[in-house]
């Protein structure tokens, strides 16, 4: 998906909110919008989500099914839960049954199947934003925006969220997000927009495979340490090839360095783990032979 020269303002004649923005968004990656309030990163996301037209520019190559979870749900809507996300299933082709299935599925997953007949006027806060995150997930989407999604939910269904979004990304989507946590899906960022004056810089995230060895202090051997901790009961995932036994922290973290170039695989793993790894650090790792890249500079890029 690729933004040429992307503009928006929200009447004509008014203030420009973004301009000239140029930005190619990768297959199967976790994208983090940041910026100040009010700096224009819901903004960028409907225009991601293709819920607002651009003002200037074109946005081509958006992976199909799209789905966007709004900072502002309008749950107010005349339906039951299961209603709704059964209607919103068959609108994105799903046949009566398998919509149904599907509905059922993920209210279960995030905790709501006991609200599945429950209409929508009469659903708590966090409840409306459980079907706002299932209608999202239910069509398996190749491009899912999420603006503030994790507001709202209780902790297992976040770690859920987490987990959803692990599982589209490992199945090739992409996956952009604003969230007012920093430590949400930390690590597992690839590419951080960052939203300021009304342009966006895309950055590399911790996960981004090579990145390591552009940061300061990495070395070319680029490892990356993950340091994780697991929730009770949390069971080690398989890990890929390269990996460090880990090895564990006075505060109960454990940490593990892998080839930069398998970090990604881990950290999805880990993500995908029932129940999930949080993820806390993702660091590049100096290399240990001097001779394999010795920097003065302390690795600046080339
Ligand atoms: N529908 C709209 N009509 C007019 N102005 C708007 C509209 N939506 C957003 N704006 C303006 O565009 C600018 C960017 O808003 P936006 O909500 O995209 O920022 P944000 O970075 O997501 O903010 P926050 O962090 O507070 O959620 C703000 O000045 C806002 O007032």
């Amino acid at each position: 998906m690729r933004l040429r020269g992307v503009g928006k303002r929200h009447r004509p004649g008014g203030p420009w909110v973004l301009r000239g923005v140029d930005a190619e968004l990768p297959e199967a990656a976790v994208l983090r919008a940041e910026g100040a309030n009010g700096s224009g990163k819901s903004t960028l996301l409907r225009l991601l989500a293709g819920i607002d037209a651009p003002s200037a520019g074109r946005i081509t190559g958006r992976p199909r099914p799209t789905a966007y979870v709004p900072e502002r749900f309008p749950a107010a809507l005349p339906f039951t839960a299961a209603g709704y996300l059964t209607h919103q299933a068959r609108t994105r082709g799903l046949r009566r049954g398998a919509a149904e299935r599907a509905a059922g599925e993920w209210l279960e997953r995030l905790g709501a199947g006991g609200h599945a007949r429950t209409p929508m006027v009469e659903l708590s806060k966090g409840g409306g934003q459980k079907v706002a995150v299932a209608q999202a997930l239910l069509a398996a989407p190749r491009l899912l925006v999420l603006d503030e999604a994790w507001t709202g939910l209780d902790v297992a269904a976040r770690a859920e969220l987490d987990r959803a979004v692990a599982e589209r990304v490992a199945d090739g989507a992409t996956v952009v997000y604003v969230d007012h946590d920093p430590r949400r899906l930390a690590g597992f960022v690839h590419t951080v927009l960052r939203v300021a004056g009304t342009e966006v810089a895309a950055v590399p995230g911790p996960a981004r495979d090579g990145a390591a060895p552009a940061a300061p202090g990495a070395g070319t051997a680029g490892r990356v340490a993950v340091t994780v901790t697991g929730p009770p009961g949390a069971t080690w995932p398989p890990v890929p090839p390269g990996a460090s036994a880990p090895e564990a922290g006075p505060d109960g973290a454990l940490r593990l360095t892998v080839p930069a170039a398998h970090s990604d695989a881990l950290l999805r793993a880990l993500l995908a783990a029932r129940p999930p790894w949080h993820v806390r650090a993702v660091e590049p790792v100096p290399a240990p032979d001097p001779a394999a890249g010795a920097d003065p500079a302390g690795g600046a890029r080339p």
